[in-house]
């Protein structure tokens, strides 16, 4: 197979071509792979928050900020989305990825010269770009408000994909409202605080797909990054991949398959004016098991200013970071990549 065509279609294709190695592209070099700083295993495991109503609320509430100020990212269990919907997106997204021919996923294909465009995509190489490439494919859905979602830009295989995506999403949005208020009251804040900041919520889902991968201590699924909106809502299949970094650790987050993975986002990092740090996270690659995500973001409008909450902020505590147009933040996220944490640096103020 000609491998050029081969990564216009994403890496799936190069998966099932059969290489022994991957193409020059996706070969990350030493310092970002997998090999080169500690990970551990099995040993620390981020916490589980359980949201059942019969919890204590102000346990609930000093659980929440303590994996917020030491982990930026927790499970949270008895959340209130029916399990069977978690399965239901799961399942549609991998009958996507398996059971959809290359050219019925391609008429989904996203403008590959266009950031963050609706659709089927994998991450190509700009003729500037001298970024490595990540070994995943993904679709991703606009979901929110409601004038962004146009399902007949889904796919339409499974049937009942386009339904499940919806549904998914208004429960997705739900928990995320109640978490930002509970995260708010775990600042000692009023509920509504983080929420106003953010304003209306742009959510996007995405599925990402990590087929597997002839190379994995020389390539990523996904390279390490901190999310740029406000609170991020994940769920994985059975197959390891994601790893948060802590400590100086890249840490494993087992899958658990009625939990979700609560990411705190960099825009929630300004907010609380780094009370609480958005988590860096990266997915790594494995050669025997495609592994499957799904991902939905709760961002801030592209206009909409976001500074340190001003309950926050006082003589002892100065604000930590500048104020932001949301919509300039995720250009330069996109100008620069995303790597690390490097674009909520350049907006640290010197206190
Ligand atoms: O696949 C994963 O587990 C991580 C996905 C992710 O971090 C992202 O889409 O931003
Ligand atoms: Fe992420």
């Amino acid at each position: 197979m000609d491998l050029r065509s081969a990564t216009m279609r994403g890496v799936q294709s190069l998966a099932e071509a059969g290489i022994a190695h991957v193409p020059a592209q996706y070969i990350q070099p030493p310092q970002t792979r997998i090999g080169f700083s500690l990970v551990k295993h099995n040993n620390i495991d981020i916490p589980t928050i359980d949201l059942d109503p019969s919890q204590s609320k102000q346990l609930v509430r000093e659980a929440i900020g303590s994996a917020c100020r030491d982990w930026g990212a927790f499970h949270v269990i008895n959340h209130g989305v029916p399990i069977p919907l978690l399965d239901e997106m799961r399942s549609a997204g991998l009958s996507f990825f398996e059971r959809c021919s290359t050219q019925d996923k391609l008429c989904y294909a996203c403008d590959p010269n266009l950031a963050a465009t609706e659709g089927y995509g994998s991450k190509m190489l700009q003729s500037t770009d001298t970024a490595v490439l990540d070994w995943r494919d993904y679709f991703d859905h606009h979901t929110l408000p409601l004038a962004r979602r146009n399902p007949s830009r889904w796919p339409h295989f499974p049937p009942s994909y386009r339904h499940v995506v919806s549904e998914y999403s208004d429960h997705m949005k739900l928990l995320a409202d109640k978490l930002l208020a509970i995260i708010s009251e775990s600042l000692g804040l009023p509920s509504y605080v983080i929420g106003d900041a953010v304003g209306e919520f742009y959510q996007n889902i995405t599925v990402s797909y990590y087929p597997p991968c002839p190379q994995p201590d020389i390539t990523l699924g996904l390279q390490s990054h901190s999310d740029m909106g406000a609170i991020t809502l994940l769920i994985q299949d059975h197959v390891e991949g994601l790893q948060v970094f802590k400590d100086g650790q890249w840490i494993t987050v087992l899958p658990s398959p009625h939990a979700i993975l609560v990411i705190l986002a960099d825009q929630t990092e300004i907010i609380t004016n780094g009370k609480y740090k958005s988590a860096q996270h990266r997915a790594i690659t494995n050669a025997s098991r495609a592994r499957l995500s799904v991902a939905t973001f709760h961002d801030p409008a592209k206009t909409a200013k976001i500074s340190p909450a001003r309950e926050l902020v006082n003589e002892s505590s100065p604000a930590r970071y500048r104020e932001v147009i949301y919509g300039d933040y995720v250009t330069s996220w996109y100008t620069k990549g995303p790597e690390g944490k490097q674009n909520m640096d350049a907006l640290l103020l010197k206190c």
